[in-house]
């Protein structure tokens, strides 16, 4: 029997099994890979999370028909669906356009490397001036006094998105929060009573404030108008919005687009803490960490 050489070996691998070379892999592409893998991911996260979810999955039964189309050679219906392919995407983008602007202020408003780096409270909180545990105080002894009286209202706390726009529609008052002060805003039949209340850091800076309505299906019929405009107004940044029924007397709060229903006093408390700053104007660096990880958390 001939033996055949190391060589001749090579050469027959090389000839037969050439298909199962592999292209060499550099540090990029698996860079790329990482990256487009996070992009995919977090657009899938986004498309369940919004009507898109539907249309994904219409796309996907068309996508399935193409297939099948191709297979059994059905040319008039292949040329059809390719040809509006273009039609459905202009369709597409014009009916999902509320979506995706809010996708792109979402994406906007994500600090990630500020948020990591930042050591003032200034840049960490996008205030002027701090968000205090007296605040805190104030702003829930407020919620549940006129909670128990049945007094509707509506405050809404400024974080780094600037509500400058909204803050415009209502009567200017700069004051600092006290309880006594919110009370007698949200007063029945009083000038300031409708609508809501921006507060900035430890002042108050305008009251009577329109702010927009969510056209979400997931709040309850139950629900009005005030609650409408306080997801509203979450939807479009990165406020905390408190609400006080003026029907329960509950309080609940809104934030990045979802409603946090009857909160008791304790929940509420821990909830406004997130947005604390010491006296000094200091954020805990440590404390930013544990946050953003909580808040990952809570996401999930
Ligand atoms: N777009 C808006 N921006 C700010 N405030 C609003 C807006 N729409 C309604 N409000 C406030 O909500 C009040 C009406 O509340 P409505 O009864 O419709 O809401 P609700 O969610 O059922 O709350 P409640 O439980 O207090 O009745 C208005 O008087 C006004 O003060």
């Amino acid at each position: 029997m001939q033996l055949i050489s190391i060589g001749q070996f090579h050469k027959v691998i090389e000839k037969y099994l050439y298909w199962l070379s592999l292209p060499s892999i550099g540090f990029t592409d698996i860079l790329e890979i990482i990256i487009i893998s996070v992009i995919v991911y977090q657009m899938l996260k986004w498309v369940q999370l919004t009507r898109a979810w539907t249309l994904f999955k219409g796309i996907i039964m068309l996508l399935l028909f193409a297939l099948f189309a191709a297979i059994f050679q059905l040319n008039t219906i292949s040329w059809l669906l390719s040809n509006s392919l273009s039609v459905g995407i202009t369709a597409a983008i014009i009916i999902f356009q509320p979506e995706l602007r809010r996708a792109l202020e979402q994406l906007g408003r994500k600090k990630i490397f500020s948020n990591i780096f930042s050591f003032s409270a200034g840049e960490y909180e996008g205030r002027q001036s701090a968000f205090t545990e007296k605040t805190i105080n104030e702003v829930v002894r407020a919620s549940y006094e006129m909670g128990e009286v049945k007094t509707g209202a509506l405050i809404v706390i400024e974080q780094n998105v600037a509500l400058g726009e909204y803050v415009r529609t209502g009567i200017s008052i700069d004051g600092l929060v006290t309880s006594q002060l919110l009370i007698n805003i949200f007063e029945h039949n009083t000038p300031l009573h409708d609508g809501a209340v921006i507060i900035r850091g430890n002042r108050i800076v305008s009251a009577t404030c329109y702010l927009p309505l969510t056209d979400s299906m997931d709040i309850g019929k139950e629900l009005g108008t005030r609650h409408r405009a306080a997801v509203g107004i979450s939807e479009v940044s990165d406020s905390l919005t408190i609400i006080v029924s003026e029907e329960t007397g509950a309080v609940s709060l809104a934030k990045d687009g979802r409603l946090y229903k009857h909160l008791q006093k304790e929940e509420l408390v821990e909830k406004l803490q997130q947005l604390k700053v010491d006296d000094t104007g200091n954020a805990d660096v440590f404390k930013k960490w544990k946050d953003l990880l909580r808040n990952e958390k809570s996401e999930k």
